[in-house]
């Protein structure tokens, strides 16, 4: 968001006095909202942001500042139904610090103010700063009498029986603890527990809390005490208000009492001294933020000596102090000015939002991940949309929420895109896939070199000379775009087109070498071919049973053609292959129906001589004549796969170990039968040493 002093002109004083009520009207209604109905209707960021205002437009005129402006004030005034309860001491808030100089100033302030010479020690201690909201335990000779909420500081609601239902509230204290203590803490609620709450009320069809500090609240703030009990609230003790006797000389001291009397005290607490220690501990709390089971919002620091808390006192609403440094804002609006699709280097589509660009979590951020195109729908995001973004810890920013409210007239449903944005070939959605991909695995750039190295891989083409580097170099240079331009290579050499001994690393030796390489692979068997184009789900095992059953690229290009038609009885005998599922068989007849697919497989067979593979008609021989036997759990394939694996290999399989077994096939947690093939000194394979052996890895919709 743009910072309206930058724009803004200095305000006349009758200007000031005029936005200085409207922002009084506005926070005093966002306060009602949030203190005393648990609602609020903006984030607290937002609501940051209009106090800082006001806080501006009264340094700018002081004679705004009246003594109930709420930059002097507290919360809000108990509300009806609730008894009120006087607090002996007032129960302030926090003065906020965002800035790292905000913290460093504060210290400097606070050494001033207690006269310190630049070498004296200044203890402060740091504690997370608990999202809940804060409450007054008074015990009277180590009894609990009374328990009341902050209110407006001066006045709280009396919530004792609902705090007594708290597990961290101890009703009596030891003796050796004060006649009269009132202990202050923050009553907060799990994130899982609010998780949990928020499900429940979603069935029964209550509303529901927008998050643990307000759920806190709602949930304490109860004028039946034993709905309280039902929430899962908690407690942290952190100060005290009137003693009869003090608690210890130092803040430190006094948290290490209140954890002696019974109370729960937050266990991140550190005693620091100077900006650095802080705002290395300010750090580490704030990266450990998202571990935690309760929200933080900040870190508050303390001077450690009381009497040196007792000499800085207080200015209105705020000890001197202390101080509250604020994590960022994980959450900010912004516009949503387009959604981009971006092709992976495997032709996943993801949805990529583009941003107006905001400060998110103390970064700009102008894009954010959609993640799918069902999340699109199920949050209706539209483009033009007021949304929501987060960024929270190293988490990739993402698009929470819309803000419907603020949604212009003339927004369209988002439609998934039908065709690749990089290439233009058919997307499509395979049945419950999230993922739309793109079917020009061929031609799509953004594929390109992912599919450019596997097509000269050592199972595909094998192209001697031409690795995973030297595919990314030519690519990068332009000479090589799809596999077509492998075989044109040669002869744009020949012609002069190009010159590859001018190639850094490259001799006339070596450019020999690998023309000679790509010529001793214009004749490829036909299976070698197919897995060389690199559709989705075949593999090396599945472009065998292809080759054997098709024999010929002429045949196997007519049969898929044919197949485009679920029908047809080209598709029975597609289905028919043993070993090919439905899903092999779609991805199949998918990529020989984009047109940009048969483009380049013709170009490819004007380049290349495809022959027959050297497959036996019946079994594809590397098992053929053994028997093998497989025990324990499987972990990639069933049984059943693992099975019609081994008998495609032309394997026997059998069910128990005897002097017939060739090999014995052990997944985990195997039992007497390992052991027994151990004894007869019988072969024995992993369930990836299986794979291996049967064509590489289980291929999506064997296992
Ligand atoms: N979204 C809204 O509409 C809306 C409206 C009003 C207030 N708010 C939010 O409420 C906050 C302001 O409320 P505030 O006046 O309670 O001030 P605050 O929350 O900024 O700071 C004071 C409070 O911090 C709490 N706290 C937690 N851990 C503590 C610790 N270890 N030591 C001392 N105190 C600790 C106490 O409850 C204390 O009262 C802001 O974050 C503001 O954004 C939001
Ligand atoms: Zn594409």
């Amino acid at each position: 968001m743009t910072d309206r002093n930058e724009t803004v002109m200095q305000p006349t004083l009758e200007e000031a006095r005029q936005s200085h009520r409207a922002l009084v009207q506005r926070i005093r209604y966002h306060d009602r909202r949030y203190y005393k109905e648990d609602a609020p209707e903006i984030s607290d960021a937002d609501y940051d942001r209009l106090r800082a205002d006001l806080i501006r437009l009264e340094t700018l005129y002081p004679e705004l500042q009246t003594a109930d402006s709420p930059t002097r004030t507290v919360g809000a005034a108990p509300a009806e139904g609730f008894a009120k309860v006087r607090h002996a001491r007032p129960m302030l808030s926090l003065a906020n610090a965002f800035e790292d100089e905000d913290v460093v100033e504060f210290l400097a302030r606070a050494r001033k103010g207690l006269n310190l010479k630049e070498d004296d020690e200044l203890a402060v201690v740091a504690e997370p700063k608990i999202d809940g909201l804060s409450a007054s335990l008074r015990y009277e000779n180590r009894r609990l009498v009374v328990a009341a909420t902050r209110g407006d500081g001066t006045e709280g609601e009396d919530v004792t029986r609902n705090m007594l239902t708290i597990d961290d509230v101890p009703d009596t204290l030891p003796d050796d603890a004060p006649d009269l203590v009132e202990v202050r803490g923050e009553v907060y609620m799990g994130k899982a527990d609010f998780a949990t709450l928020n499900e429940r009320r979603a069935e029964a069809g209550e509303a529901l809390f927008a998050n643990p500090r307000n759920a806190a609240a709602g949930s304490l703030r109860q004028l039946d005490p034993e709905i309280t009990r039902k929430r899962p609230l908690k407690f942290f003790a952190y100060a005290w208000g009137e003693v009869s006797a003090p608690l210890a000389p130092t803040q430190w001291a006094a948290l290490d009492r209140l954890e002696s009397f019974g109370f729960t005290v937050n266990p991140l607490r550190r005693l620091c001294r100077g900006a650095d220690e802080l705002l290395a501990r300010y750090r580490e709390i704030g990266d450990g933020r998202h571990a935690l089971d309760y929200d933080i919002d900040g870190v508050v620091y303390k001077i450690d000596r009381l009497d040196w808390q007792a000499l800085l006192g207080q200015v209105a609403r705020a000890p001197r102090w202390a101080i509250a440094h604020k994590f960022p804002a994980e959450q900010a609006k912004t516009r949503l000015l387009g959604i981009e699709i971006q092709v992976g280097r495997t032709g996943a589509l993801t949805p990529v939002a583009h941003l107006e660009p905001v400060t998110v979590g103390g970064v700009v951020v102008s894009r954010a991940t959609l993640h799918n195109e069902d999340e699109i729908a199920r949050k209706d995001i539209r483009i033009g949309d007021l949304v929501v973004v987060q960024r929270a810890g190293d988490v990739i920013p993402q698009v929470v929420e819309v803000v419907v409210a603020e949604r212009p007239n003339d927004t369209r449903p988002f439609e998934a895109p039908a065709v690749c944005p990089a290439c233009g070939s058919h997307a499509v959605r395979e049945p419950g896939e999230a993922v739309r991909r793109c079917t020009g695995g061929l031609i799509c750039p953004a594929q390109a070199v992912e599919r450019l190295k596997h097509f000269v891989s050592r199972d595909a083409t094998d192209i001697e000379g031409l690795g995973r580097k030297e595919v990314e170099a030519f690519f990068e240079d332009g000479l090589i775009r799809s596999p077509v331009d492998i075989y044109t290579l040669p002869r744009r050499q020949e012609t002069g087109e190009i010159d590859l001994t001018k190639r850094a690393g490259w001799g006339r030796k070596s450019v020999d070498n690998l023309l000679a390489a790509i010529e001793a692979r214009r004749r490829l068997p036909l299976d070698r071919f197919i897995f060389a184009l690199g559709i989705r789900h075949v593999g090396q095992n599945t472009a065998k049973l292809l080759a054997r059953n098709y024999r010929t690229f002429e045949a196997w290009r007519a049969g898929l053609e044919a197949a485009a038609d679920p029908e047809s009885p080209a598709r029975a005998d597609l289905d028919a292959i043993a070993g090919i599922g439905p899903v092999v068989a779609e991805a199949l007849t998918d990529f020989m129906a984009e047109a940009h697919n048969r483009e380049v497989l013709e170009a490819l067979i004007a380049e290349v001589e495809v022959i027959e593979a050297d497959i036996p008609a019946q079994v594809s021989g590397s098992l053929s004549g053994k028997t093998l036997v497989f025990t324990g759990k499987l972990e990639k394939l069933t049984r059943d796969s693992a099975k019609r694996r081994a008998e495609q290999h032309g394997a026997t399989v059998a069910s128990s170990v005897s002097s017939a077994t060739g090999i014995l096939v052990a997944g985990a947690a195997a039992g007497s039968k390992l052991a027994k093939a151990r004894e007869k000194g019988i072969e024995v394979w992993t369930e990836d040493e299986f794979l291996e052996a049967t064509g590489g890895a289980a291929e999506n919709g064997e296992g």
